[in-house]
């Protein structure tokens, strides 16, 4: 069973000029990869929102979540700081990939390379009614390994 994609209208910035649109690199790949429109070397501990030179418009009710690559994770200790990053479906500036560079090494990218990927997603909003009292459960309180390892 695949559900019917939706449409992401997608636009192309000045600094995108040759560089191919987010696609899935296989049949069954769950992310469009997306490439960097610049160059830059991120040193161990540095953080960079690295440009894509794309905009989107995604359709109300959607997110686009932008995740990192487990290859350039588990190669490079590159990920995406704020995984899974939120594309709300109101902002057109510019796609940007929070990458940061938690390994030892400086990691070079070069403008083209897969940098991360995008994954849309349903937004299922939430109305809040605030309460004076919750009721009660088992768990109660208890969190943040309470259950044991
Ligand atoms: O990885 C990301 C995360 C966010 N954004 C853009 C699109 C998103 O719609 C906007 C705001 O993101 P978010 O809500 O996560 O950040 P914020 O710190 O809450 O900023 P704002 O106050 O603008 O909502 O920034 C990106 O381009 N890449
Ligand atoms: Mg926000």
């Amino acid at each position: 069973m695949q559900l019917a994609p939706i449409t992401l209208e997608i636009k192309r910035l000045d600094h995108a000029a040759g560089l191919p649109l987010p696609a899935y690199a296989s049949a069954g790949a769950a992310g469009m990869d997306v490439v960097a429109a610049e160059a830059l070397t991120l040193a161990p501990g540095a953080r960079a929102a690295v440009a894509t030179g794309f905009a989107v418009a995604i359709p109300e009710g959607y997110e686009v979540q932008v995740r990192p690559r487990s290859g350039l994770a588990l190669k490079h200790g590159v990920t995406c700081l704020n995984t899974p990053g939120t594309i709300d479906s109101d902002y057109r500036g510019e796609v940007k990939v929070i990458l940061a560079n938690l390994g030892d090494e400086p990691f070079e990218i070069a403008r083209g390379d897969r940098i991360a990927q995008l994954v849309p997603a349903p937004v299922q909003r939430a109305l809040l009614q605030e309460v004076v009292t919750l009721d009660e459960t088992v768990r109660g309180a208890g969190g943040f390994g309470s259950t044991g390892r």
